[in-house]
């Protein structure tokens, strides 16, 4: 069986991760850490591949990303997708997604390696002693316990170091925005304002993504305020210390000693300052490198890409809500119904758009109707850009022009089990449509401007609006026949009788224009589109 999807693998990855990909015959896998250093090249051979496994050597930049169209997955076999232009793979419609927890016992054990060995002068000390000296006294350490350890950063590698500070005997603070005091009470931890923290800490720790918000976190001022003989871990990310910094406060005496896994660059230069400075211990990015933390990212990593291309089930990922396939299957119909109510939207009027409102009514109402409106989003938008949009992007790119996408919910439904209403306000009109599903997968169109209405939202849909009066419906089933265009259904909606009215048919084929031209000629005939919808159970890509 030929494989459906190729998958490339930039860095290296732990055996495991790779047999579970060649063992699915859907799956190509093409290995190949040399591209990591080649950004032209990178880029190319994403250019033929479905899905891509990083760790952190790869750098997905937005010169890499921009412009892919048949990718669209990206795994980080990892926590820190900083190496991964998420934005522009948001754009691009690709999903990111990482590993979280494979590697945080790993990372946290390597941060109290860390600990000890700059406490104790382990790597200076060995290496006096390799070069035949016997120096006791110039390698007296310092004890952890009883000493105060602060903790930036409190998600999973920041919890595993606080429990085993606290074996350790060590006091510990904490400060993260996002965990509750009450929780880092429960675990120990004295929750602490940063501005405290660096007065009160004998040892500071970081544990944080590296943002826009956490770079440089620390730099001169925090320097200043610190502790003198404070001694500093990060085996997090290059860049949340300002490094000159770091060696002014090192050189003056105020930091007694850094231990540093992490750098910005990676690798950093052979004459990097910090990684040559005699009071710092280096690591190369080895916080995750254990055997157990690299098969466990590896496999995850290939689990989530398997479930996401084979099964469209979508698992931590950093750039749209998670969906698992039992969900997926059963919200399919009512996203489809969603994008084909979008399609309609964009075909029944191509104003300018301001702002789009999506009302759910009943069961629907109580499900993840986010997801929904961005397949409202992506067939609102699909005919208008030239990237393709897809529930991974279809906000974002709203978003971008500008265009804020609301909505409303309610459990109280008169007639359906569940319905969507969509009103959209452009420059030239606000019109409203509504759809429901009939059973578990017809879909139908209940509404449409100020009418009711009742016919499949599918295929080929004349709609136009007319005087209420006899023979009218008449003239046009006529005038398609002449033109050989056959009717499957015929539907008409009306607020009064003999006001205007609005009229749905379901066609077999697109009218030629002749018919069209004919039809506008009409007496009492006001408007006429000719919408184009997927036909019944058609599906997007994204969708299946
Ligand atoms: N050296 C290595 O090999 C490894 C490094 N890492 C790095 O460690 C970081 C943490 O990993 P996890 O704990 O698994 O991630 P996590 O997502 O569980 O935890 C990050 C925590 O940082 C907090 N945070 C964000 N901004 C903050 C701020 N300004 N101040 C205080 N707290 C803030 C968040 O609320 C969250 O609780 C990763 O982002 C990654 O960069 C992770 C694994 C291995
Ligand atoms: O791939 C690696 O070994 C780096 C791990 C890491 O930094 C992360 O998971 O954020």
């Amino acid at each position: 069986m030929a494989a459906t999807y190729r998958v490339l693998v930039t860095d290296k990855l732990a055996s495991e991760g790779l047999e579970v990909l060649k063992a699915d015959p859907r799956f190509e896998v093409v290995v190949d850490s040399k591209l990591a250093g080649d950004p032209q090249a990178l880029r190319t051979a994403l250019g033929e591949a479905d899905g891509v496994v990083i760790r952190s050597g790869t750098m997905l930049t937005p010169e890499v990303l921009r412009g892919q169209t048949r990718l669209k997955a990206i795994v980080r076999a990892g926590v820190g997708v900083d190496n991964i232009d998420v934005t522009t793979a948001t754009r691009q419609g690709i999903v990111v997604m990482n590993t979280p927890g494979g590697n945080t016992l790993s990372t946290a054990e390597h941060t109290l390696a860390l600990l000890l060995a700059l406490s104790r002068n382990i790597a200076p000390a060995c290496a006096s002693l390799k070069a035949g000296r016997w120096d006791r006294s110039k390698y007296t350490g310092s004890q952890l316990a009883g000493k105060t350890l602060g903790i930036i950063g409190l998600g999973r590698v920041g919890q595993a170091v606080a429990q085993r500070a606290i074996g350790f005997g060590m006091k510990v603070l904490g400060h993260d925005p996002f965990l509750s005091p009450d929780r880092a009470r429960e675990l120990g931890i004295e929750p602490t304002p940063l501005a405290e923290m660096w007065c009160r800490c004998d040892y500071l720790t970081l544990h944080v993504p590296l943002t826009e918000e956490t770079r440089h976190l620390i730099g001169p001022a925090q320097f200043a305020a610190m502790k003198p003989g404070v001694r500093i871990v990060n085996c997090a990310r290059g860049g949340l210390i300002d490094e000159p910094a770091l060696i002014a406060a090192l050189d003056a005496g105020k930091v007694a000693g850094a231990a540093i896994d992490v750098f910005e660059p990676e690798p950093p230069p052979a004459d990097d300052p910090l990684v040559r400075h005699p009071k710092v211990l280096v690591t190369p990015h080895l916080g995750a490198s254990t055997e157990e933390a690299q098969i466990s990212v590896a496999v995850e990593a290939a689990r989530l890409l398997i479930d996401f291309l084979g099964e469209g089930r979508v698992r931590f990922a950093v750039n749209m809500p998670n969906l698992d396939k039992a969900e997926l299957d059963e919200l399919r119909h009512h996203l489809e119904l969603g994008r084909r109510l979008g399609m309609l939207h964009a075909q029944m009027d191509r104003g300018a758009a301001r702002s789009v409102k999506l009302d759910y009514r009943g069961d629907i109402a109580s499900r993840n109707t986010r997801l929904i409106s961005a397949a409202f989003t992506a067939g609102w938008m699909e005919t208008a850009l030239t990237e393709s949009v897809n529930l991974v992007n279809a906000l974002v790119l709203a978003q971008e022009r500008g265009i804020q996408i609301t909505e409303s919910h309610s459990r109280d439904t008169e007639d359906f089990g569940s319905l969507i209403s969509a009103e959209v306000v452009t420059d030239r009109k606000t019109y409203h449509a509504s759809a429901a599903l009939f059973g578990r997968q017809r879909m139908r169109l209940v509404g449409l401007g100020p009418y009711q209405i009742d016919c499949d939202l599918e295929g080929v849909m004349l709609i136009f609006t007319h005087l209420d009066r006899p023979g009218l419906i008449g003239s046009i089933g006529t005038l398609m026949g002449n033109h050989n265009v056959n009717i499957a259904q015929m539907n008409v909606g009306r607020a009064v009788k003999g006001g205007e009215a609005i009229g749905v048919v379901n066609l077999d084929s697109i009218p030629p224009e002749e018919a069209l031209e004919a039809l506008r000629a009409l007496p009492d005939l006001y408007s006429v589109t000719v919408i184009q919808l997927p036909e019944r159970g058609e599906l997007p890509a994204w969708l299946l």
